[in-house]
């Protein structure tokens, strides 16, 4: 499955073999923690190794869709077993080759084991309703039936949980998969497929196809034979995905940006309010969907907030995440520390002040990764850029506001919805809040991030296609309804 050069090289798998891309190119995964350390080679394929996957998967459906719910969760059961066994591998590969801490990719793995344990269990719950029908001698009920090959698009953000929040289910429901990784994280999607491979999952039932979202993403939405696209990734390239399949008419679902606001009144627990600010903004050095990115402090608490925020803030250890002293890690790559340098200057450039962080750090051994401080603003306001972009780095932005009115209007003043949180002790505050804050996770006394498995996920407004993922709400996705009429 690997060829070992010094460096592995990680090839792709395609109807139950790994194989390299016809192209014969390959290139590096490398730590951002220390870009001359390459974690593997990776597979640039092109149209003629997706069109393989794409007949492969369509090849494996007839099969796959006719076994028994539990039959398919016992696949999912035997890979959630071997991923276990396997994660202190998987997770110093994930840290390795996309710069989170040990510790989260350790807990990311274990939410992998969980979610598919989840799954395998969705293969013995019920797929449908028995319907009154108006006719008495006749029997009307709903089943489902998989959607045919499925698209599964990812980001490198979280290698592990989403490539298995997307095709754990996919493959429950009775789906074929073919899965295109990011680039950036290719090499720990590569772990999860060889699970898949030691779990005895039939030949052509997932295949993995790495290689650029130009050719293999677009590949993918654009193929006629692909009855289902799941993307999480950016708003620009998820746009595109979402106007591309609905022109063919396939069915897509899309993950994408968050702006995520806390609200900080001035009945609100000050300390639990600055850990969860830290550790919703800055873990996985903000590159979440959910990172909080927005901080709206009533007056009253704003100073105090602000001064136990800020030391903080300054006692974060940033380095490699394979360090145990690490609490926050790099970027994912220089292009992400550019994003997130440019976005900096701009804050500053439109009058924002810098209270904390905002330079790239270089010292010693860090002038080889891809390291910035993690930066608070304050005096920011809704007009600016870092107050309306995504800037997915660990960027916090303080907006001192009077009232809960005021904050939920600029707490809505976005573009996205995806993730918000409050921190009060008021029953009417949080209701209210819990109203009318457009956002699909609300969250109240604690942080942005911290999505559950078992229960949907997904945003308003321009986050998502407003569909959800995980949980039972995956099965709207993964199946099409049938409503089934029978008279004797
Ligand atoms: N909401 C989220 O969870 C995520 C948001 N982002 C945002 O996106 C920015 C850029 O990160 P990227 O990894 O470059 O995100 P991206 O949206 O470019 O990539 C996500 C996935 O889509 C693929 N892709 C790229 N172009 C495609 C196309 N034309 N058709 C189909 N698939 C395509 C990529 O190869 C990758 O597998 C980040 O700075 C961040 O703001 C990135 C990752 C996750
Ligand atoms: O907060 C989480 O656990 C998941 C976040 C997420 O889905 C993302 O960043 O893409």
């Amino acid at each position: 499955m690997t060829m070992t050069t010094g460096i592995q090289t990680y090839l792709n798998y395609i109807g139950g073999k790994w194989v390299p891309a016809s192209t014969g190119e390959v290139e590096a995964s490398i730590n951002p923690a220390n870009r001359h350390d390459v974690v593997g080679y990776v597979q640039i394929s092109g149209r003629d190794d997706l069109e393989k996957a794409v007949a492969a998967a369509k090849n494996a459906l007839s099969f796959w869709r006719k076994r028994s719910g539990p039959e398919r969760g016992e696949f999912l059961h035997r890979m959630a077993n071997i991923l276990e066994r396997r994660a202190d591998e998987i997770a110093k590969t994930m840290t390795r080759e996309m710069g989170k801490t040990l510790p989260e990719a350790k807990g990311e793995t274990a939410r992998g084991v969980a979610l598919l344990r989840y799954y395998a269990g969705e293969g013995m719950r019920k797929v449908g309703d028995v319907i009154p029908s108006t006719d008495s001698g006749g029997l009307m009920f709903t089943t489902r039936v998989p959607l045919g090959v499925v698209g599964v698009i990812t980001p490198w953000n979280f290698p592990v949980a989403i490539p298995l929040w997307k095709m754990a289910p996919a493959l429950a429901y009775g789906n074929t998969v073919v899965f295109k990784p990011a680039e950036e994280a290719a090499v720990t999607a590569t772990k999860l497929v060889e699970c898949m491979e030691e779990a005895g999952l039939p030949a052509g039932v997932v295949n993995l196809v790495m290689g650029s979202g130009l050719v293999i993403g677009q590949g993918i939405v654009d193929h006629p034979d692909i009855s289902g696209i799941t993307f999480t990734g950016s708003n620009e390239v998820g746009r595109r995905v979402g106007q591309r399949a609905v022109a063919r008419g396939a069915k897509y679902q899309l993950e994408m940006g968050g702006k995520n606001p806390v609200i900080v009144l001035e009945d609100a627990d000050l300390d639990r309010a600055v850990e969860a600010t830290v550790s919703g903004g800055l873990r996985t050095s903000g590159q979440k969907c959910t990172a909080t990115s927005r901080v709206f402090v009533q007056g009253a608490v704003y100073d105090p907030f602000k001064e136990k925020l800020l030391s903080r803030v300054k006692e974060i250890q940033v380095g490699d995440g394979m360090d145990p002293r690490t609490w926050m890690g790099p970027l994912v790559s220089e292009e992400q520390l550019q994003r997130v340098l440019s976005y900096i200057r701009k804050g500053v450039e439109e009058g924002a002040t810098l209270l904390c962080g905002g330079r790239r750090l270089e010292e010693g051994h860090l002038k080889d990764g891809f390291f910035v401080e993690p930066t608070v603003f304050e005096d920011v306001t809704p007009d600016m850029t870092i107050a309306r972009e995504e800037i997915f780095g660990p960027v916090l932005a303080l907006i001192r506001v009077e009232t809960l009115e005021e904050a939920l209007r600029l707490a809505n003043d976005v573009p996205y919805g995806l993730s918000a949180s409050i921190f009060t002790r008021d029953i009417g505050n949080m209701l209210s809040f819990i109203d009318e804050v457009d956002a699909g996770l609300v969250r109240v006394n604690a942080e942005t991030a911290g999505v559950e498995l078992q229960a949907p996920f997904g945003g308003m407004k321009q986050s998502s296609s407003h569909s959800r993922e995980q949980g039972r709400a995956a099965i709207e996705f993964f199946t099409s309804i049938k409503t089934v009429f029978v008279k004797g």
